[in-house]
């Protein structure tokens, strides 16, 4: 679910600018999941712009404290969405831990790097939701911490399907700055997106797990 209308719309009119969305269906990117897709939207590029940096992080901590309360502590999803965690916890006046997708192999052997205590109230952070396992393993490793997840905010989702089953399952609420609808909206409207390439997205969506995979 989105926090609210007029942030979708201004977090995909940001991402278009910077070009965080990369189309690409003669080579498609390959996802964390193993899936094959036309379409890659790097959020990554946000540190790099200061001051749409500084918009997202406004968004996520006066959103996030809306939503779900001031937590305790707040948690980015290694390595994506570390920088902009940092700068929601900081812009919060609260810590900060994140988590690696798996446990280090040498030193403490952390999956958790940072100072949480059971019990803690913790608000996790994502650059991106598709599959939704990334997020989901790193809300295990914290309950596995003894944390209680206040839930999830991600600056973009693909809003598929199994994602939303993933989510509800784990009983998480997911907000998200942005999605895939409302970037599509925008992208048509804008002219950024030919009509051959809205074609191949449609033929994508419908079939995102096996798309481009012959
Ligand atoms: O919802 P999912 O299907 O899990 O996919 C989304 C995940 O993929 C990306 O991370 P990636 O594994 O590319 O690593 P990075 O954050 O270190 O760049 C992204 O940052 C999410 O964490
Ligand atoms: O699923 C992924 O790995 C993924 C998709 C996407 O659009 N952007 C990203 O950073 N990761």
């Amino acid at each position: 679910m989105i926090f609210n209308k007029d942030t979708a719309e201004k977090t995909a009119e940001l991402l278009l600018q910077i070009n965080a969305i990369k189309l690409n269906p003669e080579n498609p990117f390959t996802w964390a999941s193993g899936w094959k897709s036309p379409i890659y939207c790097d959020n990554r590029l946000i540190l790099s712009f200061p001051i749409i940096r500084n918009y997202v992080r406004d968004e996520f901590a006066k959103n996030i404290e809306k939503q779900f309360g001031k937590p305790d502590v707040i948690a980015g999803v290694a390595t994506g969405a570390i920088g902009i965690g940092i700068l929601v916890a900081e812009s919060l006046g609260l810590p900060f831990v994140y988590v690696r997708p798996e446990a280090k192999k040498h030193g403490r052997q952390n999956q958790v790097e940072g100072f949480l205590q059971k019990g803690q109230n913790v608000v996790v952070v994502e650059d991106l939701i598709s599959t939704g396992n990334s997020s989901l393993m790193a809300v295990e490793a914290l309950r596995n911490e003894g944390a209680n997840i206040k839930g999830m905010a991600a600056i973009f989702t693909y809003g598929f399907g199994v994602a939303e089953e993933n989510f509800k399952s784990a009983n998480i609420d997911l907000y998200t700055l942005s999605n895939y609808e409302n970037l599509l909206e925008l992208a048509v409207q804008k002219q950024y997106i030919t009509e051959e390439q809205q074609s191949t997205l449609q033929e994508w969506n419908a079939i995102p797990s096996t798309w481009g995979q012959d």
